[in-house]
């Protein structure tokens, strides 16, 4: 196993940027995964020159360092797309290269020779004017509507406890639009997000995106994280002041919706017998322009002697009742009745593995996926008895604008 633990220092600035980094892998057709940890300056590049990203079987343990992002719908066997590291590049809050894996090869002479031409050229992610997007395509209001009634009379039905629809749109993004400016301006609105730029060349798609949502993640002291979030609301008030989140008003709707998803989560660990976790919450979580309920789980692995329960909970939990419902299979095939279109990625879960020994898993959700100049949005929302059909709707608006904002202000 290669694993990639900052193996070259540097301690010069360097005229090499991330975003140049990134654009310079872009155009030469590399794989590429660009990303910021939740609360954390650093920015990590890793690039892949193979000609396609194989599916991995998520085997934590196992995997060399890279970065996984896999759709929704599981691929066969449980996989995720996996991008080994054939570079990685690590970034400090200047900008400043601070790390780099030191093996050279053809591909990666040609792209620092890109790079560097990239580091003259300035104007490569300015754009000062504001641009606005013509809406291409949104899943019709009357249609969500409808699945959330039909959803509600599964509920009560008997048929599933919860279950999460979502909805997309589509805007076309001007000749202008710089992906990387995007990228550097979550980085500053959503400090708290897991902020990431993923090129799939194979798939001619990229996918942005500011998480709130741990999956699973494993430090280097070997703590295991994973966190049930649900319940959604506006952080702003009628008069659009901040509201502060421990007055945020939670229904019995968002506090059930929510314990749902706690419930599965200590489920998970109830099936293989860990009894050690530590739970914190729920608490009022602000993520960007929403709140939600969240609650914090931690297990020590080195302490109950458990490496694989990153690798064991990642096949237990994804797809969580946070984005899928209760139980799994009914509320899964639901969604696959009545959405009536691909989540694809979104989702989904994407994050680097094995990068400095250590794995974040995040799931993917306020992302959009380019392709073809076409920006998808999307949004879902987890679906009770209580439920309000006009409002679910308009919840998957405010999660599309999460990054609808970001764009809007570019
Ligand atoms: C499904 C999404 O978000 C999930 C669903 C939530 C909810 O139902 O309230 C809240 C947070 C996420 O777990 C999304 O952002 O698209």
């Amino acid at each position: 196993m290669r694993q990639i633990v900052d193996s070259e220092s540097h301690t010069t600035s360097q005229t090499v940027l991330p975003l140049h980094g990134w654009q310079s892998a872009y155009e030469l057709g590399y794989a590429a995964a660009l990303w910021r940890l939740p609360r954390q300056n650093d920015k990590h590049l890793i690039l892949n020159f193979g000609a396609d990203i194989p599916a991995a079987k998520m085997v934590l343990e196992d995997l060399p360092s890279g970065f996984a992002i896999s759709p929704f719908l599981n691929l066969e066997d449980d996989r995720a797309l996996f991008m080994e590291a054939d570079v990685y590049f690590r970034f400090n809050e200047k900008d400043e290269l601070i790390a780099e894996s030191n093996h050279t090869t053809a591909e990666t002479e040609r792209l620092k020779e890109a790079w560097e031409r990239h580091g003259k050229n300035v104007t490569l992610f300015s754009q000062n004017e504001p641009v606005s997007f013509d809406l291409l395509q949104t899943s019709s209001h009357e249609r969500h509507l409808q699945s959330v009634k039909d959803a509600i009379a599964a509920i009560e039905a008997g048929k599933i406890q919860k279950v999460v629809l979502s909805r997309n749109k589509q805007v076309a993004l001007p000749s202008s639009f710089s992906v990387t400016g995007i990228f550097e301006r979550l980085c500053e609105k959503y400090p708290n997000a897991f902020v990431s730029l993923v090129y799939l060349p194979h798939l001619n798609q990229l996918w942005l995106g500011a998480t709130p949502e741990i999956l699973v993640s494993v430090d280097k002291q070997g703590i295991f994280r994973t966190v049930a979030l649900a319940g959604t609301q506006s952080a702003f008030d009628a008069s659009g002041q901040p509201i502060p989140p421990k007055q945020a008003p939670w229904t019995q709707k968002e506090i059930e919706e929510q314990a749902l998803v706690s419930r599965y989560i200590i489920s998970c660990f109830k099936k293989i017998r860990v009894r050690e976790y530590l739970e914190e919450g729920p608490k009022t979580a602000v993520a960007g322009n929403l709140m939600h309920l969240r609650s914090d789980y931690a297990v020590d692995t080195k302490a109950i002697n458990f490496p694989e329960l990153g690798t064991v909970m990642l096949g237990l939990l994804h797809p969580t009742s946070a984005v899928c419902g209760m139980p799994k299979l009914p509320a899964l095939q639901f969604i696959q009745q009545n959405e009536g279109y691909d989540r694809e990625f979104y989702s989904g879960y994407l994050g680097p593995v094995n990068i400095d020994h250590e794995t974040h898993l995040f799931v993917n959700l306020r992302c959009m996926k380019i392709s073809n100049g076409v920006a998808t949005l999307y949004g879902g929302g987890g679906i009770t008895e209580d439920s309000i059909p006009e409002k679910e709707w308009q919840e998957t608006e405010l999660k599309c604008r999460t990054l609808l904002s970001v764009l809007e202000e570019s």
